[in-house]
């Protein structure tokens, strides 16, 4: 079974405040998440750093990929399987020479398949569209659409992340177009029951 596929979840502090980060993501994996990353905009980076320490150890115990958003330095210091980079984030050839040829580095391809065969070009080992839908999460993120996702299926040949507004309700749609993981954060993490929600979209699969 290739290990880029499946429910992608995305931590959102925010919406699990204080220590119970640790649980919502012990949830999220319990009920299906195959990855897991760390994207967490506002702690410090001590903070930061610690939070990622005890995420790194829940997703081994769950044998589960764990990915740090951002920031390839926080990523080589909790040992994560990778880092996911936006189009403004370190260059992709930078955060290679970090973190070594088997690490996994994600790459923001908006809506443009032309980003998405220059991250291939460069040794991405995933790219990410979105946003699909309405995003409670990062509302002003470039659109996307699911005819560009069917375009990729059959231009890129790396996994590919549908991100933005995904939920039980329109996740169907991303994979039957080909998405190989669905990346998420509110409808996970702002979910009454997370562990459920989780089951739910990695049951998609
Ligand atoms: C899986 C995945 N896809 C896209 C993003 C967005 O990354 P980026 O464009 O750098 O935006 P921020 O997340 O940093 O706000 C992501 N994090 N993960
Ligand atoms: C980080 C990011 N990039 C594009 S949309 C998005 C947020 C995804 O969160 P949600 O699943 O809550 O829409
Ligand atoms: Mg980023």
């Amino acid at each position: 079974m290739t290990r880029l596929r499946g429910l992608y979840a995305i931590t959102a502090p925010e919406l699990t405040p204080g220590k119970e980060l640790l649980t919502a993501c012990a949830q999220a994996l319990a009920g299906g998440a195959r990855l897991l990353q760390y994207r967490d905009k506002q702690a410090s980076p001590a903070l930061r750093l610690a939070r990622a320490r005890q995420l790194r150890e829940l997703t081994h115990a769950h044998n589960a990929l764990f990915l740090i958003n951002d920031d390839p330095a926080l990523a080589l210091a909790c040992q994560a399987d990778g880092v996911h980079l936006g189009q403004g984030d370190t260059p992709l050839s930078e955060a290679r020479e970090m973190l070594g040829a088997e690490a996994i580095i994600g790459i923001t391809c908006h809506a443009s398949l032309a980003l998405a065969e220059q991250a291939m070009a460069e040794g991405a080992d995933y790219v990410a569209f979105g946003r699909f839908f309405h995003s409670y999460t990062k509302p002003g993120a470039p659109a996307a659409t699911v005819e560009l996702l069917q375009q990729a299926r059959s231009a890129i040949a790396l996994p590919r992340v549908a991100i933005g507004g995904v939920n039980a309700d329109n996740a169907p749609a991303l994979i039957n177009a080909g998405a190989d993981m669905l990346a998420v954060v509110h409808a996970l993490f702002g979910a009454q029951d997370i562990h459920a929600a989780a089951r739910q979209l990695a049951e998609l699969f």
